[in-house]
C-alpha cells in the first residue's frame, strides 16, 4: 500500500476508557481526555486498546468508544482503531464501524483464549483487512494474548499489501529490530514496551503506542524529540525519569489504569475509574498518587526549560 507512513510516526497514546459516574462510556468525559491530548501535541491515539479497557467491553460499547473518539479527534490527529475481538465476525464489525468513522488505520491483537495455529491467526488478520480498505497494523503483546509473532510470519502478512506495520509490545527489544529489518521502509514498527521507549526508537521503531502515554505526554514528546535529535545520552536519562514513574504507578494497590486515571484527574481530566475486574486503587494511596502526579508536572517543567 503507497502511502505516506509519516502521519504514524511519532507519540500515539493509547486513548482510555471514558466512563461516567456509572460506568458508561462518556462523551464528555472522552472529549475532555481527547482535548488534554490534543492540547499537548501528540501525534495520534490508539482507540480501544488494552489500556482502553476494551475486552471489558461488549460490542456495542467499543462502537461507542471508537465513535466519541474521532467525533473530538476527526481531522486534529492521526486516529487509529483497535479492533480486536475474540470472534473474527465481531472484528469485522468493529473494523467496518470504524472505517465508517474516518479512522486512519486498524490494528488487532491475535485471536486469543483458544491457542490457534498460525494458519488460524493470519486467516483472523487477513478476514478482517478484507472487510476494509484500511491499512493495518499487526497487534503483537505476547504477555497479554499468549500468541507471539515471528519475523516469518510477519513476512507472510506482508505479503497482503494493507499491512503497514506492527505495534510490537513484547519485551525484547530485539523484537523490534526483527520486524523492522523484515519490513524496511515499508513498514512502520511501533514501540510497545512504554520502559524501553528510547532503546525502541533507536533499535528500528519510529513511533510508540503507550499506556503510560496520557499520564505524562509531555515527556514521551521530549524522549521522542531527543532521540530524533540524536541526544541518546540525555533521552536515556529522561526514560530513566519516565521509568521512575512507571514503575511508582505499578506499585499501587489496584489497576495502572486506575492509578492513572487518578494522575489525570490531579491534571485536570476526569475520566472516571476502570471496569472490575480491573481494581481501583486504595483510598490510601491518595497522598502516593499525588507525589507521582507532582512529580510528572516537575519533570514537564524542568524538560520544558531544558
Ligand atoms: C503489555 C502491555 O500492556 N503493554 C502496554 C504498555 O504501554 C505498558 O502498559 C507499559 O509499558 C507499562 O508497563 C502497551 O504496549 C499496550 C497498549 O498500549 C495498549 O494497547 O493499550
Amino acid at each position: 500500500m503507497d502511502m505516506d507512513l509519516t502521519k504514524f510516526h511519532g507519540i500515539i497514546p493509547a486513548f482510555y476508557a471514558c466512563y461516567d459516574e456509572q460506568g458508561n462510556m462518556s462523551e464528555p468525559r472522552t472529549a475532555a481526555l481527547a482535548d488534554y491530548l490534543y492540547q499537548r501535541g501528540v501525534q495520534g491515539v490508539y482507540v480501544g486498546g488494552s489500556s482502553g479497557e476494551c475486552i471489558y467491553h461488549s460490542v456495542e460499547e467499543r462502537k461507542q468508544a471508537l465513535a466519541y473518539a474521532a467525533r473530538a479527534l476527526k481531522g486534529k490527529m492521526t486516529l487509529i482503531a483497535h479492533v480486536g475481538a475474540p470472534s473474527t465476525r465481531d472484528s469485522i464489525e468493529l473494523a467496518r464501524h470504524a472505517a465508517e468513522l474516518g479512522y486512519d488505520a486498524l490494528s488487532a491483537i491475535p485471536p486469543i483464549y483458544f491457542k490457534l495455529p498460525d494458519s488460524a491467526v493470519v486467516g483472523y488478520w487477513t478476514a478482517i483487512m478484507a472487510a476494509t480498505e484500511l491499512p493495518f497494523i499487526i497487534y503483537n503483546i505476547p504477555q497479554t494474548t499468549g500468541y507471539t509473532l515471528t519475523p516469518a510470519v510477519f513476512r507472510q502478512l506482508l505479503a497482503n499489501p494493507k499491512v503497514i506495520g506492527v505495534k510490537n509490545s513484547s519485551m525484547p527489544a530485539l523484537d523490534i529490530e526483527r520486524f523492522k529489518s523484515a519490513g524496511g521502509d515499508r513498514v512502520v514498527v511501533f514501540n510497545g514496551p512504554d520502559e524501553q521507549f528510547v532503546a525502541g526508537r533507536i533499535m528500528g521503531a519510529a513511533a510508540g503506542i503507550g499506556g503510560t502515554y496520557a499520564a505524562m505526554p509531555e515527556l514521551y514528546l521530549q524522549a521522542d524529540r531527543l532521540v530524533r535529535e540524536g541526544r541518546f545520552e540525555e533521552a536515556g536519562k529522561l526514560q530513566s525519569k519516565i521509568n521512575d514513574v512507571i514503575v511508582a504507578l505499578c506499585s499501587l494497590d489496584g489497576s495502572m489504569y486506575a492509578a492513572i486515571k487518578e494522575v489525570l484527574r490531579r491534571r485536570g481530566v476526569n475520566i472516571g475509574g476502570v471496569r472490575a475486574p480491573l481494581e481501583d486503587v486504595s483510598p490510601a494511596d491518595a497522598g502516593r498518587i499525588d507525589g507521582i502526579a507532582a512529580a510528572i508536572d516537575a519533570l514537564v517543567k524542568r524538560y520544558d526549560e531544558a
